[in-house]
C-alpha cells in the first residue's frame, strides 16, 4: 500500500509489488501535498510485530488500518486486533480509516461485506459478554451469588479492568458510528487517491480544531 502511494505521488516510484516482502519493523514514506506533507509509518502486521504499534501512537495524527479483504479465515483475528486499536485511548480522537484491500481480486469482500463482518463480530462479542456472568447452578452451588461475581471480577485481566474503568464519554460509540471504510487495491491503485484525500482532509481539519 505505502509503495503504491509513493509511486502515485512521488517522482521516484516505490517498490514493485513482486519485490515487497513482509514488513519487519517499519517502512517510512513521505508525500507532498498542497501546504501539507504526509509522513507514513507502515508497521508490519505479523503477530510478533504488533507489540511495537503503541510506540507510534503518541506521535501520529491519523491511523489507517489495512485489512486483507480476501482472507476470510483470518477476519476474526483481524477484528480482535482492530478492536484493540479502535479502543486505544491515545488514538481515540484521531481520524481512523479502515481499508479493505485487494478489491481487484474476484474473491475479495466488498466494503459493505467488510463492514457487516465487523458489525457481526461485535454483535457476537456483545452476546458472549452478556452470557458470561451466568454460571451453571452446579458451578454456583455453595458459593453464593456474590462470590460468583467476585470471582468473575478477579478473572478480568488487569488491562481490561483499566479499560473498562476509563470513561471515554461515549467517544467509542461515536467512533463506531462514524467509522469510515474504503475499498482499495494496493496492486492496481484503485481507491488509493480517495484514501489519501480522506487523510489529507481529515488531518487538516483535525489541526484546525
Ligand atoms: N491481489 C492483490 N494482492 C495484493 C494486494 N496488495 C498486496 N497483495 C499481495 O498480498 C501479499 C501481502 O502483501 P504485503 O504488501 O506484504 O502485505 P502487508 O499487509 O504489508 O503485510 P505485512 O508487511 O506482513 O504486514 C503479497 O503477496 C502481495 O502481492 C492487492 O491489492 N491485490
Ligand atoms: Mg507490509
Amino acid at each position: 500500500m505505502l509503495e503504491k502511494i509513493k509511486t502515485m505521488y512521488n517522482p521516484t516510484p516505490g517498490m514493485l509489488p513482486e519485490k515487497i516482502g513482509p514488513t519487519v519493523g517499519q517502512n517510512i514514506g513521505k508525500i507532498t501535498l498542497p501546504s501539507t506533507e504526509l509522513r507514513f509509518y507502515d508497521l508490519g502486521g505479523q503477530r510478533d510485530i504488533r507489540s511495537i504499534w503503541p510506540k507510534y501512537y503518541d506521535e501520529c495524527h491519523a491511523v489507517v488500518f489495512v485489512v486483507d479483504a480476501c482472507d476470510q479465515a483470518r477476519l476474526t483475528e483481524n477484528w480482535e486486533v482492530f478492536d484493540e486499536v479502535l479502543n486505544s485511548p491515545r488514538l481515540l480522537n484521531l481520524p481512523l480509516l479502515l481499508l479493505a484491500n485487494k478489491q481487484d481480486a474476484p474473491t475479495s469482500l466488498s466494503v459493505a461485506e467488510i463492514r457487516e463482518s465487523f458489525d457481526a463480530w461485535q454483535r457476537a462479542r456483545t452476546n458472549r459478554d452478556s452470557d458470561e456472568p451466568n454460571p451453571t447452578p452446579s458451578q454456583n452451588k455453595g458459593k453464593g451469588k456474590a462470590k460468583a461475581i467476585e470471582q468473575e471480577v478477579e478473572d478480568v485481566p488487569n488491562e481490561q479492568k483499566a479499560d473498562s474503568a476509563w470513561d471515554d464519554g461515549g467517544a467509542k460509540d461515536e467512533r463506531m458510528a462514524s467509522l469510515d471504510v474504503m475499498g482499495v487495491s494496493a496492486l492496481e491503485g484503485t481507491g488509493v487517491r480517495d484514501a489519501v484525500n480522506w487523510l489529507y482532509i481529515r488531518v487538516q481539519n483535525a489541526r484546525k480544531m
